[in-house]
């Protein structure tokens, strides 16, 4: 039987990972959507067969027509419906961040770790690109030695007006830190954030950004956040070791050369570069799920440690000082 979803926020990346569920992935239904909007619930799930809409996400996940929660509302709303989908001890994919704040991850922490198992996967999809698992399978073999360095470089074309400062670092650089612990294999130990010269572009925001951030065991990552750059949208990634070097190569499936040029092309955006990832992101988890195993994905505790780096890189922000990160012990749910 399918496994039955029930998705709460029919926004931007709702409906994507929605049309990616229906249209391109196997063993999942949409049983279920809400929305703040109801309206814009019920448009989505006209399309789609069998889909009940509810009139918000509490109602949704106590449904018993519903098997797993996929949560893509705003940020804020994101505890609530991750705290009563695991007291429901229904699954729960969170799309990022877990929650804004770290004591709102650390409230998820604490249910998942009374209940005894996980129940939460969060929505970092730059574990499941194929570059990225090539990059860090080549780190983990050995071959450039022990890593010394990582540059991340995270260039968005433009952003909306509703977009702040500190929004390079909680909303973009969330997915670098994510991706630098992940590819390290260790925390991260300190952050500083220094702004460049103002991109003029930009309204007046502070762009672009370069964050330093230190491992705790003292490897150098630094993530450049342009999000004015107009070029397309570019992330770019090379971890330096002690005998070698490793990046993630260009996409272009062919090589252009034309009027004395040789091109390829640039992504538009997050949802064409990542498109693969987050197909391969949402089969891997609807396999897990619906075999009744807990998910393996990034947990709570990924997603706990990526909310703390980001509270300090907002302070760091608006100092330019280097913000030591604290994130306590991990419990033994998370250790594996
Ligand atoms: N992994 C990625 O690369 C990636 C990309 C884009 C967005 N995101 C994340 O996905 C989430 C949604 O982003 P988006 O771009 O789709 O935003 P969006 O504004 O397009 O959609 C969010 C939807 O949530 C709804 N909503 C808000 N509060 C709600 C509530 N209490 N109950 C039900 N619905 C509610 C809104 O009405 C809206 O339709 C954000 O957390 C964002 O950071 C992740
Ligand atoms: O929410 C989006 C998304 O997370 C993208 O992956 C990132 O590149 C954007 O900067 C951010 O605004």
């Amino acid at each position: 039987m399918a496994l039955r979803i029930g998705v709460i926020g029919t926004g931007m990346i709702g409906t994507d990972h929605i049309r990616r569920i229906t249209q391109v992935l196997s063993g999942a239904e949409i049983a279920a959507v809400t929305d703040a909007n109801l309206d814009l619930a019920k448009q989505v799930a006209q399309d789609l067969p069998d889909t009940e809409v509810f009139g918000d996400g509490h109602d949704l996940i106590g449904s018993g027509q519903v098997d797993a929660v996929l949560v893509t509302s705003w940020g804020p709303t994101h505890e609530e419906f991750v705290l009563a989908a695991i007291a429901s001890g229904k699954p729960v994919f969170c799309e990022k961040p877990l929650a804004t704040t770290a004591e709102a991850c650390r409230r998820i922490i604490a249910a998942e770790v009374s209940a005894g198992c996980r129940f939460v996967q969060v929505g970092f999809m730059r574990r499941y690109d194929a570059a990225y698992r090539q990059l860090k399978a080549v780190i983990d073999s050995g071959v450039i030695g022990a890593p010394l360095m990582y540059y991340s470089a995270h260039r968005n074309p433009d952003v909306p007006s509703t977009y702040t400062s500190e929004m390079a670092v909680v909303d973009t650089a969330v997915h670098d830190f994510d991706v630098a612990r992940w590819l390290l294999g260790e925390e991260l130990g300190a952050i500083r954030v220094l702004p460049a010269k103002q991109n003029s572009l930009g309204g007046g925001l502070k762009d672009p950004l370069l964050m330093v951030v230190e491992t705790e065991s003292g490897v150098l990552v630094n993530v450049e956040t342009s999000v004015n750059i107009r070029y397309g949208y570019d992330i770019r990634g090379e971890v330096v070791g002690e005998s070698g070097a490793v990046a993630l190569a260009d996409r272009n499936q062919v090589d252009l050369r034309h009027a004395g040029l040789r091109s390829g092309g640039v992504p538009a955006d997050w949802r064409e570069r990542f498109a693969v990832a987050f197909d391969t992101e949402f089969q891997e988890w609807i396999d897990t799920i619906a075999s009744g195993s807990e998910p393996v994905g990034p947990s709570s505790w990924d997603g706990y440690a990526a909310t703390v780096v980001c509270d300090a890189g907002v302070r760091s922000l608006a100092t330019s000082e280097r913000v030591p990160i604290v994130l306590g012990d991990k419990p033994a749910l998370y250790r594996n």
